[in-house]
């Protein structure tokens, strides 16, 4: 029998991140198999997996959702006959639906022995609010259909912040097992307890209690919306609740109409070079710094890339809005980056990257 885990998240929310402690720390000694799907991605994350001998296929041919789910459940049947692996983990891209992947695995369990064990949703805690209002369509699905949510970055966050997170988290679904602890201090039986999704009694109380809690919340704490919008950056939320409107009118619509829904690529847009243009350190940081913040260049969700440096050093950043990490890096064939957002004004992207 394969298990099969399913960790999904909208862009930039931490899913490598997580997989690479599950890997590290749950999974060891099994014979693992990763399927990464990324939106418009030239692959930047593997290097580290391949390192762990961890075997990586690769499915950039388009979003899995509905219209891939049979090509989907195809690789997945190869990559079982190929490997017979103990587990299989599969990253589906930032903007592709859970509810689509679980559907795909499913369609899988008459021709091959598989169990899924874990519908994880990863989600950032200081950006849930933003993202569940803004792009709700994918981020409620990734949510609601979750068995376990793990919450990223809440070692930044004031516990107020991360409970009041959970309480927007449980109004979508309640009754997965939230992980509400920074990552730095699980363990491998925290995890594989969140995972199997074992509550005991005092569990169970406390998911009562946030629950009840999250309906007291919602109604009070308009002052506290604006504190996180604010951390956010206030011009891109009003850009997107510009934009969404729309997307709210069609995500009713997908309640009662399920053919009437986006696909990622009507929303949302990559934009990737290679390059051999070398940067300085205070280029580069200039050039995350605009694109953290106000780009002028549409809405920026994600970035990455590997670059190579004026010092003939390579550089790896990660970015997303708000926060960026630079990373030393090993060289590649060439520099390569991505940048994934809506409404991405190509030119002026070039032009910040100095690629004209
Ligand atoms: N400090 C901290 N950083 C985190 C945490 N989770 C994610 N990050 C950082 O956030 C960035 C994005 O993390 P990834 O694991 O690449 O996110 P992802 O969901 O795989 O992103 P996609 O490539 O868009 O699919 C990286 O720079 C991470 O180091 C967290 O809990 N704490």
């Amino acid at each position: 029998m394969t298990k099969v885990d399913i960790i999904s998240g909208f862009l930039g929310a931490g899913k490598t991140t997580f997989i690479k402690q599950m890997i590290d720390q749950v999974f060891q000694g099994q014979k693992l198999v990763l399927i990464e799907n990324e939106f418009g991605e030239i692959g930047i994350d593997g290097g580290f997996l391949k390192d762990a001998g961890i075997e990586i296929t690769e499915m950039n041919s388009g979003c899995i959702c509905c219209t891939l789910v049979g090509d989907f459940s195809i690789a997945l049947k190869k990559v079982l006959d190929e490997y017979t692996p103990d587990r299989v983990l599969i990253e589906p891209s930032g903007v592709g639906k859970l509810s689509d992947i679980v559907r795909a695995v499913e369609a899988v369990k008459k021709d091959a022995p598989i169990e899924i064990e874990g519908r994880i949703a990863v989600v950032d805690g200081k950006k849930a609010k933003m993202y569940l209002k803004n792009f709700g369509e994918f981020y409620k699905d990734q949510v609601a259909s979750a068995s376990t949510i793990v919450i990223s970055r809440t070692q930044m966050m004031k516990p107020e912040a991360v409970e009041e997170c959970v309480s927007l988290l449980r109004g979508e679904n309640d009754q997965a097992a939230i992980i509400t602890t920074p990552w730095e201090q699980l363990d491998a039986d925290a995890i594989r307890r969140a995972l199997e999704h074992k509550t005991g009694m005092e569990d169970l109380l406390e998911d009562v209690h946030d629950h009840e809690h999250c309906h007291h919340d919602h109604e009070h704490h308009d002052h506290e919306h604006h504190d996180h919008e604010h951390c956010c950056h206030d011009h891109e939320h009003h850009d997107h609740e510009h934009c969404h409107h729309d997307h709210e009118h069609h995500d009713h619509e997908h309640c009662c109409h399920d053919h009437h829904h986006h696909h990622a690529d009507e929303i949302f847009t990559s934009w990737g070079r290679e390059t051999a243009h070398q940067y300085t350190e205070e280029e580069l940081e200039k050039i995350l710094q605009t694109l953290s913040g106000e780009t002028g260049c549409g809405t920026v969700l994600r970035a990455k890339g590997i670059l190579c440096m004026a010092d003939g050093t390579w550089k790896q950043f990660d970015l997303v809005p708000g926060e960026y990490e630079v990373r030393e890096g090993r060289a590649d064939y060439t520099g390569r980056l991505c940048v994934i957002g809506t409404d991405l004004a190509q030119d002026q992207l070039a032009e910040l990257f100095h690629l004209v």
